[in-house]
């Protein structure tokens, strides 16, 4: 009914257009995901299953919103970065990160049976989202370079927290205390000396957390033997702190 007594409610509606011309990160985390995970015993600290459902999940994400040029995944969260000419639904800022975050969910709740076979999904989980906006390539590569470090600093603690609860007897409360005001140095140490761990040979995935991104492919056609250059969707574990990475794959932030 247009012009109805009702219609002046939609002028309340504020408008929420992102800036032109400038990165925008989606980042995605579980809420409570503290309970969600003890809930449905994920191993500790990292859980394959649980890791590896999130990472399909976002990787379903990136081929449904292909304006994603990268995105960062560790623990319960993901950062999906979109181009910066991106015009997803005129670059509506809750319509893009609710679409986002709503595909991802969906998906990480119809995949599960994959990932955690009989193993019950006993409650429906959230994740929340939000955009944020980096107008530099220097300050992309440092979000992610801040996301990968608090990827490093989280799991060495908790390797160290789980090693003295489950392998040392500590009660939680013992374990923080003999944690507290330690550094990398004196964490590594502790691994090795006390639990035989050496950190570094821990999996890549545990300590850089997880990057997809589009990697150039050599692909050859089998009936012609002509091989051609194509992008494909991968999920690797390595260093995006380093600007070895980004040398490596200038096309990566070249999708302005
Ligand atoms: N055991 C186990 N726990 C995990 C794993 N991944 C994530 N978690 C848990 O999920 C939490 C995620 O941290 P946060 O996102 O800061 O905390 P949260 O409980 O989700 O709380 P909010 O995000 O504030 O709602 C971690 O502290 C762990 O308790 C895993 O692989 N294994
Ligand atoms: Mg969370
Ligand atoms: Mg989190």
């Amino acid at each position: 009914m247009a012009n109805s007594k009702y219609e002046y409610v939609k002028s309340f509606e504020q408008p929420d257009i992102l800036l032109q011309n400038v990165w925008i990160v989606v980042r995605i985390d579980g809420r409570s995901f503290h309970k969600f995970t003890t809930k449905h015993d994920y191993a500790k600290p990292n859980d394959d299953r649980g890791l590896s459902l999130m990472n399909r999940a976002a990787l379903e994400v990136c081929k449904e919103f292909p304006d994603i040029v990268i995105a960062f995944g560790e623990s319960d969260e993901y950062s999906f970065v979109l181009k910066k000419s991106c015009n997803l639904f005129e670059r509506r800022s809750s319509k893009i990160s609710s679409s986002i975050v709503s595909y991802f969910t969906s998906q990480f709740v119809y995949r599960w049976k994959e990932y955690f076979g009989e193993h019950e999904l006993k409650y429906p989980p959230t994740f929340d989202s939000r955009c944020v906006l980096y107008p530099t390539d220097e300050n992309i590569k440092d979000y992610l370079s801040w996301r990968q470090a608090d990827t490093h600093i989280n799991n060495l603690y908790n390797t160290c927290y789980w090693a003295l609860v489950l392998k040392a007897g500590k009660t939680p409360i013992e374990a923080e205390n003999e944690l507290r005001g330690t550094f990398s140095d004196g964490k590594n140490e502790m691994l090795f000396s006390r639990f035989n761990i050496n950190y570094n040979n821990l999996p890549a995935e545990y300590r850089k957390g997880s990057v997809i991104f589009k990697k150039p492919v050599q692909e050859t056609n089998k009936e012609t033997g002509l091989t051609k250059s194509k992008k494909r969707l991968v999920i690797e574990h390595v260093d995006i702190i380093s600007e070895k990475f980004w040398k490596e794959y200038p096309d990566i932030l070249a999708s302005k």
